[in-house]
């Protein structure tokens, strides 16, 4: 689905701020990119979706270098969630919703009856109906956060990429979020999320990137990857990982030491 070869970036004025970095999403994979602040894993999502603009290397989507695929259609197969933000305008929710259908429907077209009740279907999916006529910039950051997913989902492409998308949730709505992003790939979806919780490979990833300096040091499954010692090295910070009981299946549980 997606295969990245050895790329670089660096914005302008600095050096290389990503170097020599490959990774390969393929279909139904839930990836999990994790690294400190700063690492570069908002820059390397923004390169992914032909935003930024790498210095050299390749990424092809479906087999076709991304900077050959028309927006329209690059946004007919990757969706982005961002961390949640503000707006400016005062959109609807379900206006905002209804945005993702702009790659199907061109930037100047009415979304047709058909477009809003995508839209709406993704609301009722992600449990945010009643949000519809609420305005974006007067709702809670964690609303805000399912708001763009249900955004993504309206957009209907097959790939799903997403900026730590339970930053600002609660632990409900967090939980939730991971539901639905299970639920995603379940039906077919692949998704590269970053997050700042190495719990969250275990919980829901079948692979993870680990990256620090603009690099990915390691790549493979959740058991493979996060590990005490590759955390200690991360995040500089000493970390316990258990294993819990959840009925039949045990759990990998990482939990940080203050001592
Ligand atoms: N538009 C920009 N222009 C110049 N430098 C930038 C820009 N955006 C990010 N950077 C720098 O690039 C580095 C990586 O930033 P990036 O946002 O990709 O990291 P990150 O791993 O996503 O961090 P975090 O976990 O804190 O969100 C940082 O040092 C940041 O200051």
């Amino acid at each position: 689905m997606l295969q990245v070869k050895n790329i670089s970036f660096g914005y302008s004025g600095a050096g290389n701020l990503l170097s020599g970095l490959s990774l390969t999403v393929q279909d139904g994979d839930i990836v999990c990119l994790l690294g400190p602040n700063g690492a570069g894993k908002t820059t390397l999502l923004r390169c992914l979706l032909g935003i930024s603009k790498v210095h050299t290397g390749s990424i092809r989507v479906k087999g076709r270098e991304i900077a050959s695929v028309p927006p329209a259609e690059l946004s007919r197969t990757i969706a982005y969630v961002p961390q949640a933000t503000d707006t400016v305008f005062p959109y609807r929710v379900l206006d905002m919703v209804v945005m993702g259908r702009t790659p199907h429907i061109g930037f100047t077209a009415v979304p047709s009856r058909s477009d809003v009740a995508v839209a709406k279907e993704a609301l009722r999916e992600l449990g945010i109906a009643h949000l519809a006529d609420c305005l974006f910039s007067e709702i809670s950051g964690g609303e805000r956060q399912l708001t763009l997913i249900a955004r993504a989902i309206t957009q209907q492409a097959s790939m799903l990429v997403m900026d730590e998308p339970t930053s600002s949730l609660d632990y409900g709505n967090q939980v939730r979020i991971l539901k639905v992003i299970s639920q995603l790939a379940g039906q077919g979806y692949s998704i590269l999320m970053t997050s700042h919780f190495p719990n969250h490979a275990f919980m829901l990833c079948n692979k993870v990137l680990v990256m620090k300096h603009g690099r990915i040091i390691a790549a493979g499954r959740p058991e493979e990857t996060v590990t005490e010692n590759s955390l200690s090295n991360l995040y500089g910070a000493r970390v316990k990982i258990v294993e819990i009981a959840d009925g039949a299946t045990p759990v990998k549980v990482c939990i940080p030491l203050l001592a």
